[in-house]
């Protein structure tokens, strides 16, 4: 979808921002480019909607050499998403996001339907926000209707510029998995800049990573993480990538223990007899549907009574307070799982398909899953290349 054929941009003060760089970016795939300061990354994305010219080489998008385009049709294909969100002070939210609808002759009413449902995309209903000026925002928010804006045309590509760098870095992560979800549902091709390997980790599909001028690395997050191509690679995703690698790789039924269980309706003695010939101290309580209530420890049941009597009830919506809730769905990122567990003190979290109880995640079952994310990337090299932060070390 978009191509660089061995582009080479020089300002006229005789700095090569970038030097003969040839990759390709898919239809549908998100890919972040990230890199210390001034290694060429914003050169690379602004060469894409031709706010800068190339020196040499050539870019295509979706098959065409842009140099071909006139400029202004090729911005309406491309959205285009930076840091400072450049909103119209003067206009309301909703005609901001309506913007280039309106422009490329949209009638008013349809731009403004547009935009609606793409405010309600991205998490802020129009009904409240779509009236108010992007003074009466939060910095949070009116990124989030900069991404809003990119999308009304409905280019089939996307330029991200830091776009969710302005921001403290609990809405950051926000952002990111609102990014992500919305992305699943509408699949542009997207080149994301960032000079935070984190959210390229996060966010990529495959990451480029850019030393000065060029590309040092162009692989999926798991490649990049568990096998540097280089030690400059290496250097950059840090001595913890074994810890990062904890947000790419997903929790799968295949990783879970089967606890003890015990039924809300059961007896606790019996449950306690059952506990004692396994030689458990604890079970999950499923209901009897077979969703999770919570769990019960062997001593609280010698109280006697139901299992129900004496279970721990788990929360089952953070809307349920107090505490977040412990457990995480399945395909979860492993970071979740890590995080959970560090909150509640636990050496376990319950995972679940919905609101269906699917098994435990314990320590040993996460590093286990880590090995296995490590291990699937190393198929096809060499697997003596591979080193392996345990999260010990990291
Ligand atoms: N108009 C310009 N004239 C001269 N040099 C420029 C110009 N624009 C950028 N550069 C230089 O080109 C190099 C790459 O800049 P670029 O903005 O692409 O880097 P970047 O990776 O996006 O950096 P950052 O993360 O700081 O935004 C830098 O050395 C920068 O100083």
């Amino acid at each position: 979808m978009i191509r660089f054929e061995q582009v080479t941009k020089r300002y006229p003060d005789g700095t090569t921002a970038v030097d003969g760089l040839s990759f390709e970016v898919a239809e549908g795939e998100l890919v972040t480019l990230v890199g210390p300061s001034g290694c060429g990354k914003t050169t690379t994305m602004m060469m894409v909607n031709r706010l800068i010219e190339p020196t040499s080489g050539r870019i295509f998008v979706n098959g065409q050499d842009i140099a071909t385009v006139d400029p202004v049709r090729l911005r309406r294909r491309i959205g285009y998403v930076i840091q400072q969100v450049g909103l119209f002070p003067h206009r309301t939210i909703l005609d901001n996001t309506a913007t280039v609808p309106t422009l490329i002759g949209w009638k008013k009413a349809k731009a403004r339907t547009r935009a609606a449902e793409l405010l309600d995309l991205v998490g802020l209903d129009p009904k409240t926000y779509g009236s108010r000026y992007p003074e009466q925002l939060s910095g949070g928010q009116r990124q989030r209707v900069g991404v809003a804006r990119a999308l009304a045309a409905d280019p089939p590509v996307l330029l991200m510029d830091e776009p969710f760098g302005a921001v403290d870095p609990v809405v950051r992560e926000q952002l990111q998995d609102e990014f992500l979800r919305m992305q699943e549902a509408v699949r542009k091709t997207v080149l994301l800049v960032t000079h935070d390997i984190e959210e390229a980790v996060r966010l990529g599909d495959r990451i480029a990573v850019y030393g000065q001028g060029r590309i040092e690395q162009f692989d999926t997050p798991g490649a990049v993480l568990g096998t540097p191509a280089t030690p400059y690679v290496a250097e950059f995703v840090g001595a913890d990538r074994g810890l990062k690698r904890l947000s790419v790789t997903d929790i799968e039924p295949d990783d879970l223990e089967q606890p003890p269980v015990a039924r809300l309706d059961e007896a606790a003695d019996t449950v306690v007899a059952r506990l004692h010939a396994q030689g458990a101290r604890w079970a999950v309580v499923l209901d009897a549907e077979d969703d999770l209530h919570g769990w019960v420890g062997v001593d609280e049941l010698a109280a006697g009574g139901s299992v129900g009597d004496r279970a721990h009830r788990m929360l089952h919506s953070p809307g349920d307070t107090p505490g977040p809730p412990a457990w995480v769905p399945v395909g979860a990122p492993l970071k979740q799982a890590f995080s959970v567990m560090l909150q509640h003190d636990a050496g376990w979290v319950a995972v679940l398909d919905g609101t269906r109880f699917l098994g435990v995640l314990t320590p040993a079952k996460l590093h286990e899953a880590l090995r296995r994310s490590v291990d699937a990337d190393a198929r096809g090299v060499r697997r003596g290349q591979v080193s392996f932060d345990s999260i010990s070390d990291a």
